[in-house]
């Protein structure tokens, strides 16, 4: 095995990230690209080994307290609200969202989660599941890794993303509840399907799927076209889940708004440029 991968961070017996020419991590990948192509989501099982669980979760617990916790009402595009939409629309229904983000300058460089987001062979294996050349870290010193905190009777509500490709890694899972549920595909590049979606806020479940997320899991998946969102949690102890932000292109930051928005605060970077977008859809 490699150096890169063989720090044990990585089930390399699985995942042998450092030679995609071995059939194995062929075989993931080809499993991979047919789950995602079918209904944008796939998840690779059991990527961080058993032995290094409690430390995933005992490390998202050390930072979880820096979550940037302020209930936001939002719709699931993370506009603002516009009076001068129908009241149809899907984004005059408006949400509550109670879960709070760690901003990745808040998660010392030296925990799991930082060393597999930067991590060359994760990275390509990632890249090759998306089928897309490479995958980049985003610039943003906040939003490329984040600890996803949702506490006991908290839900994480209906919504897209901004970005394309995002990975993410339960570290703590609740004791109930707390549900991945996502709609494949409900809208496209240029086909926002708002009936379909104003559907679904409205109740239905028929596009509706339901994921079970274990520790050491990694899911890939197409946030940007599948509305999605994360249940209540039950119990008394809360969900936690790193997401891993990736794009195609390198340098991506966001914009100082949506950054107040999730973090409370903004850096220079998010000041200094302009992001990059990929398609027209409403954020
Ligand atoms: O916590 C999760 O599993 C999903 C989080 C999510 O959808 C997001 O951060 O955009
Ligand atoms: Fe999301």
């Amino acid at each position: 095995m490699g150096s890169q991968a063989s720090d044990g961070v990585v089930d390399t017996r699985r995942y042998p990230l450092d030679d995609p020419a071995d059939p194995v991590w062929r075989a993931v990948v080809e499993q991979a690209r047919r789950d995602l192509r079918a209904d944008g989501c796939t998840v690779l099982r059991d990527v961080v080994p058993a032995a290094h669980r409690d430390r995933l979760r005992d490390e998202g617990d050390a930072v979880a307290g820096a979550a940037h916790a302020q209930v936001a009402e939002v719709n699931v595009y993370n506009t603002d609200p516009d009076p001068a939409l129908p009241d149809d629309h899907p984004a005059r229904v408006v949400l509550q969202r109670r879960n709070a983000f760690v901003a990745r300058d808040h998660i010392p460089a030296d925990h799991l989660v930082q060393r597999l987001y930067t991590h060359p062979g994760l990275q390509r294996l990632v890249a090759a599941c998306f089928e897309v050349r490479a995958v980049h870290g985003l610039a943003d010193p906040y939003a490329g890794l984040t600890l996803n905190v949702v506490a006991p009777g908290d839900d994480h509500p209906w919504h897209f993303d901004t970005n394309e490709l995002a990975v993410s890694l339960l570290t703590r899972a609740p004791a109930s509840g707390g549900l991945f549920e996502y709609c494949p595909g409900i809208r496209a590049a240029g086909d926002e399907n708002h009936a379909g979606v104003r559907a679904v806020l409205d109740g239905d479940r028929a596009p509706v799927r339901s994921l079970e997320l274990r520790p050491g899991d990694l899911q890939l998946f197409r946030g940007r076209f599948s509305l999605h969102r994360v249940t209540p949690v039950g119990g008394t102890t809360p969900r936690h889940a790193a997401i891993l932000a990736y794009s195609e292109r390198p340098g991506v930051v966001g914009s100082p708004a949506r950054t107040r928005q999730l973090f409370g605060r903004v850096a220079p970077e998010h000041l200094a440029g302009a992001s990059v977008r990929s398609d027209t859809l409403l954020d």
